[in-house]
């Protein structure tokens, strides 16, 4: 206490805590810091003592490291909450209270923060870091959620009017934006070895589970669509390199055979577009003309009997929208996903706080050269339809564009003069990748709208995560579950975190507002 320029006592600390100015010494900047980053406290007006900078910090570097105190719930209960702990204190997350040592209690409240803040629950600490650069004097805060014991100073309110409480949040706490690392997760899943395979009920989202009658094992329920198709009959020209890149339309085709004999004719499938594919001029086949084929692949043995009947059609009893297997490693991979929205959602000024977040697949890396983040920008665009996912998809449609045009040349389904060499072959697009997400992952802060729920449908997403659940408008089960809707050609997987795996949630919407 002696090395330390002022003097608290404990009238001092409770009337700092009220956000009073009243220590004996004072605590203005002066030459002295507090820490290795060069820390300084001083009287951050209204506000009580504040935590301030005196050199430039850098993003993402680690500017205090707070080992905490720890209290029984019952001895806290009894005891820390009547007294002045309570304004400092804040949930660890087996149901202690924490007090943070060092300069970890001293960082005040705003809704933008410059620090965000980790838990490392195996070293009973927590980690501060710059979430953006730092100027010399500037007053460090974190965010303590969205129930305040207090009346903030210096806040700019943004456009904020969706934000409401979440009643399962105690009171008068630090809501705390958990960050966790790698040493919680070993805690948390119980193993170290990435690639140990979780049990559903270890994971920390729940799968929802889709209400599909999918069947189809009378011949009335089977869904189909047109498709083009072509006679060929000379089985030759099925060898040539030009046919056998024809009919890429694969997602929507993929589970089809690609030639049906009959008798002595085969017929090649070709796509499913509105007018008629141009066929080289110089291969000798007739017209192509349109047939019915089943939407979907058989999923059991007399549906495949059935579908057959159509079109020859894949047996793939395994619905392709059930969720696979996960593993620690892929349990990461996905945590660090939600952090990211997590902290984005704290970042929206002026926004609605929904962020969407594509991520570069877990184990397939090479699909998506970047991750991709939008936020929601329906208030700053004045426009209806600018919400996170549709921001995203955006994005992601922009980048593909951007992509040389020489692959999309390449890429066309039925190209003028067709390649005869097999390298130009290597370049086209392989199964499904003419859709915007096809085997990518979205994750969401808020459970998406209907119509942001059908453009994932339309860009043929493989999985949806979100945090908060929107009963009266999500189109993820909230108030309709577009996935399992009859008559659509796509389902993807449909996961709720858990949010008792959150420290925090992020700010809640208005449940009447499409997210
Ligand atoms: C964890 S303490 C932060 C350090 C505190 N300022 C001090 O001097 O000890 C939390 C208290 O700081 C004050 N505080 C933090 N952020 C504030 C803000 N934005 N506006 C007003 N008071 C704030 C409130 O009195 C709150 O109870």
């Amino acid at each position: 206490m002696a090395a330390l320029p002022f003097t608290a006592t404990a009238s001092d600390s409770a009337s700092t805590s009220s956000g009073e100015t009243s220590t004996k010494k004072s605590l203005s900047q002066s030459d002295w810091t507090l820490n290795d980053q060069g820390c300084y406290v001083k009287i951050a007006e209204g506000k009580g003592r504040g935590v301030y900078a005196s050199r430039v910090i850098p993003p993402q570097t680690v500017i205090e490291v707070s080992p905490v105190l720890l209290f029984s719930k019952s001895e806290y209960e009894d005891h820390g909450r009547h007294t002045i702990l309570d304004h400092y204190t804040f949930k660890w997350r087996d149901g202690r209270m924490a007090l943070a040592l060092g300069l970890g209690s001293l960082f005040n409240h705003s809704t933008h923060p410059n620090v965000i803040y980790m838990l490392d629950r195996a070293h009973e600490c927590i980690k501060y870091a710059s979430a953006r650069t730092i100027n010399p004097d500037e007053e460090l805060c974190i965010f303590y959620g969205h129930k305040l014991w207090f009346d903030p100073v210096g806040i700019v309110e943004t456009l904020e009017p969706q934000l409401s409480l979440d009643q399962h949040d105690q009171p008068a706490f630090f809501d705390i934006l958990a960050i966790y690392d790698e040493a919680d997760d070993t805690e948390l899943l119980g193993s170290s070895d990435p690639n140990d395979i979780l049990e559903s009920d270890a994971l920390p989202f729940t799968w929802k589970k889709l209400q599909v009658d999918e069947e189809e094992e009378n011949m009335d329920d089977i869904r189909t669509i047109q498709a083009w198709a072509v006679d060929i009959p000379d089985s030759k020209h099925i060898a040539t390199i030009w046919l056998k890149r024809s009919g890429l339309e694969s997602d929507t085709l993929a589970h089809l055979k690609r030639i049906r004999k009959k008798d002595s004719t085969s017929t090649l499938l070709l796509s499913v577009s509105p007018s008629a594919p141009l066929l080289p001029a110089n291969v000798d086949i007739g017209d192509p003309y349109q047939v019915l084929v089943p939407c979907n692949p058989a999923l059991t043995q007399t549906s495949l009997v059935l579908k057959n009947t159509l079109w020859p059609t894949v047996y793939a009893p395994r619905r392709k929208w059930e969720p696979e297997k996960w593993s620690i490693a892929k349990v990461r991979w996905a945590r660090n996903a939600i952090n990211h929205i997590l902290r984005e959602s704290n970042q929206t000024s002026g926004e609605l706080p929904v962020i969407a977040h594509v991520p570069r697949p877990f184990g397939d890396e090479a699909q998506l050269p970047q991750s991709f983040t939008a936020k929601d920008t329906r208030i700053s665009t004045a426009h209806p339809l600018r919400h996170a996912t549709m921001n995203v998809i955006r994005e992601i449609a922009d980048f593909r564009a951007s992509i040389s045009s020489s692959d999309i040349a390449a890429d066309s389904l039925m190209s003028a003069s067709p390649p005869e060499d097999s390298r130009e072959i290597s370049c086209t697009s392989s199964n499904g990748t003419n859709y915007l997400l096809t085997g990518l992952t979205l994750f969401i802060t808020h459970e998406p709208c209907i119509m942001c729920s059908m453009a994932l449908l339309h860009s043929r997403v493989k999985e949806v995560f979100y945090i908060i659940p929107m009963p009266q408008t999500g189109g993820c089960s909230g108030s309709a579950c577009l996935p399992a809707l009859r008559g659509v050609n796509h389902r993807y997987s449909i996961a709720h975190w858990q949010p008792g795996e959150l420290g925090a949630a992020p700010a809640h919407l208005d449940e009447k507002i499409d997210a």
